[in-house]
């Protein structure tokens, strides 16, 4: 579980996290929403440590992460992927996957994987993982391609691949199914459902489609103005009157609720 404690984060003279208090269950799918500017992807970057709030705790299954880099919060079982992918548009498919592997104790996995020879064991671990990620994303005909000529979709898919592949607990998905296509963003849930129930994979997204939101999460967390403002089940907060004035004012967008 992880839980962020009274967390505050400025940026200069602008509060955009102002004592936020949340839990991300163990073994859930948890939504995290709220209008634009309400502090969501700030929340992720706190949670996985590339930024330091002024004041608060992060807490991964109780133990104090506040002052772990990001590297070492991967280590102990956290992941994430960016609204904009961060794949390696020169590198194929396969090999982004295995360049996004947790290299063995104090080694750099790019040495692992190019400098053939010297890490066979290690690399053909590497390699055979990469292939199953592929497989499970359902990637296998565009394992050779570069992931610079992909569609926006399959980037997207490259990029959970990525985070599967340091086998994590936990992973963080940031607006996972923004500017994909129906048939994706379908197959996409269907691996976060299945990765969730048949791995125990703890998910927490963002995401702005509350229908998605709604097929794959049992709980939802609804930040404002960057603070909790309520959560509960999608029903519960879609009917509430705090959540529709907090993204609307109560105004023009309410059907989108
Ligand atoms: N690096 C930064 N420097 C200065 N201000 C920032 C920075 N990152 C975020 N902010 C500001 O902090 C506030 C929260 O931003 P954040 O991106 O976390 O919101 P969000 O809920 O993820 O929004 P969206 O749904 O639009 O992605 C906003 O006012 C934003 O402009």
């Amino acid at each position: 579980m992880i839980e962020l404690d009274k967390i505050c984060v400025d940026f200069g003279g602008l509060r955009a996290i102002d004592h936020a208090s949340f839990k991300i269950g163990a073994g859930r799918i948890t939504g995290l929403i709220g209008p634009n500017g309400a502090g969501k992807t700030t929340a992720f970057n706190v949670i996985a440590g590339a930024i330091r709030p002024s004041a608060g705790r992060v807490l991964l299954d109780g133990k104090d992460i506040t002052a772990l880099k990001p590297h070492q919060r991967a280590k102990a079982g956290l992941a994430r992927t960016f609204q904009i992918p961060h794949e390696f548009g020169h590198l194929s498919v396969l090999e982004n996957l295995m360049a996004s592997a947790s290299a063995p104790e104090g080694e750099n996995v790019f040495n692992v994987i190019f400098r053939r020879g010297h890490y066979q064991a290690e690399e053909q671990e590497i390699y055979e993982t990469a292939r199953d990620t592929v497989r499970l994303l359902e990637l296998d005909h565009v394992i050779d391609e570069k992931a610079g000529n992909l569609s926006g979709g399959q980037k997207k898919l490259v990029e959970l691949g990525r985070a599967l592949m340091r086998n994590p607990k936990i992973i963080l998905l940031d607006e996972i199914g923004a500017g994909i296509n129906r048939t994706l963003l379908s197959k996409l849930a269907d691996k976060i459902l299945m990765l969730n129930r048949e791995r125990g994979l703890t998910f927490c997204l963002i995401e702005h489609d509350l229908d998605y939101v709604s097929k794959l999460c049992d709980h939802v967390l609804v930040m404002a103005q960057g603070t909790l403002l309520t959560e509960g089940s999608v029903e519960d907060v879609r009917n509430d009157e705090r959540v529709i004035e907090a993204y609307f004012g109560g105004g023009k967008y309410e059907a989108q609720l």
